[in-house]
């Protein structure tokens, strides 16, 4: 799922989302548009599907992960909720259960996030199982408000809950268990890609995704590598968000169907072959490496535009494969040929 933060795709119109990314959903990020543009100008315009014009799924995330790593220092929780201050223009607020569901029904998103703690990594036992029963108590919270209140825009909007419990087995199973038992129509794992090693990170999402019900969608949250990706869908998990093939590609880190390319580097200076011609998609064989190179090195803004549409139709090819493979019973070995290359560094 592409993610955006202030209502759009970074570099990306909606139109090559749709026809050369052929992405679904798409994520809004709840911290960012509560403070601007605001409700009221989202509310204006009929949410922020009317606003940005993307007539598909969009997702928001509940904002606490967002305060936890954007707003640091001025921030302050206690089981009322998150009290923080602007990163705009250090402005105090303060995020519960109950006001980032209106909120998020006010975005207008299509799946709101349950609003939960990130369990900081690492941390003791002790403090993973209080913020666990943290989450929990204010998942309660998110479920009643949710449920005595309308969408807005007419269109359906459902609550995903957040499994966490640290990289502590014991505590995600009661996690995993607690979240099922919500009954929600999608459910997510959160509190991972928060700095622990590869192998822990799929052996709680091995562990957690053994406990949620199969017949509903497993959101791994913030992941991740495509290999994390390939990993964990084995492993799994369905639907996945990540910063990676946007902000990366500003940087100039291409993911191909070949390996990993530093597009910056001197070795491409004079490459006149498409950016990746296995890979479908405009511009991924309408530029060259070289040219892709020399806007990138200059700063040109259609660098980060080709970078970003690039390797954004890499990930949705990555999973749409994936999703073929398991179809016709050949992901396994798919995966380990695929495994191969997605680590080299070309
Ligand atoms: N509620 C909630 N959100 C989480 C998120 C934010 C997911 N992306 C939202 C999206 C909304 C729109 C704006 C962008 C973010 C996470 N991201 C990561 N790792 C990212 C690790 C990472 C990977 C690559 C680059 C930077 C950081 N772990 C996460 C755990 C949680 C969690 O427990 N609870």
């Amino acid at each position: 799922m592409p993610v955006g933060t202030a209502g759009t795709v970074k570099a990306v119109h909606q139109r090559e989302l749709k026809e050369d990314v052929k992405a679904q959903i798409i994520l809004g990020n709840t911290y960012h548009l509560y403070l601007r543009p605001g409700l009221d100008i989202l509310e204006k315009a009929g949410g922020l599907h009317a606003f940005n014009g993307w007539d598909r799924p969009i997702l928001t995330d509940s904002g606490g992960y967002q305060v936890y790593s954007l707003a640091g220092t001025g921030r302050k929780i206690n089981e009322e909720g998150v009290v923080f201050k602007s990163h705009i223009d250090g402005s105090v607020h303060t995020f519960t259960p109950e006001n980032v569901m209106d909120i998020q029904r006010a975005i207008g998103a299509d799946i709101i996030m349950a609003f939960d703690e990130c369990t900081p990594y690492p941390c003791d036992f002790t403090y993973a199982r209080k913020s666990m029963e943290m989450t929990h108590r204010w998942l309660t919270r998110c479920c009643n408000r949710f449920d005595s209140t309308e969408a807005k825009y007419g269109h359906g909007q459902t609550l995903f809950p957040i499994v966490q419990g640290s990289v502590y087995k014991d505590l995600r199973k009661q996690s995993a268990e607690f979240i099922a038992s919500a009954g929600r129509e999608g459910n997510a794992i959160g509190g991972l890609s928060v700095g622990e090693p590869a192998e822990i990170m799929y052996e709680l999402t091995e562990v957690v995704c053994d406990i949620l019900p199969k017949d509903k969608p497993r959101y791994l949250m913030g992941v991740g590598t495509p290999a994390n990706i390939l990993e964990c869908i084995s492993l799994g998990v369905d639907m996945f968000d990540c910063v990676m093939p946007t902000r990366n590609a500003r940087n100039g880190m291409i993911f191909t169907t070949e390996g990993i390319i530093n597009i910056r580097n001197e070795k491409w200076k004079d490459d006149m072959s498409p950016i990746d011609s296995g890979l479908g998609g405009h511009v991924s064989t309408f530029y060259s490496k070289a040219y892709l190179r020399h806007l990138v090195k200059s700063g040109e803004m259609l660098g980060a535009q080709i970078a970003s549409i690039h390797n954004l139709t890499f990930y949705l090819w990555l999973v749409n494969s994936a999703r073929e493979k398991i179809i016709d019973g050949s992901f396994a070995s798919w995966k380990r040929e695929m495994e191969k290359k997605l680590n080299q560094r070309l």
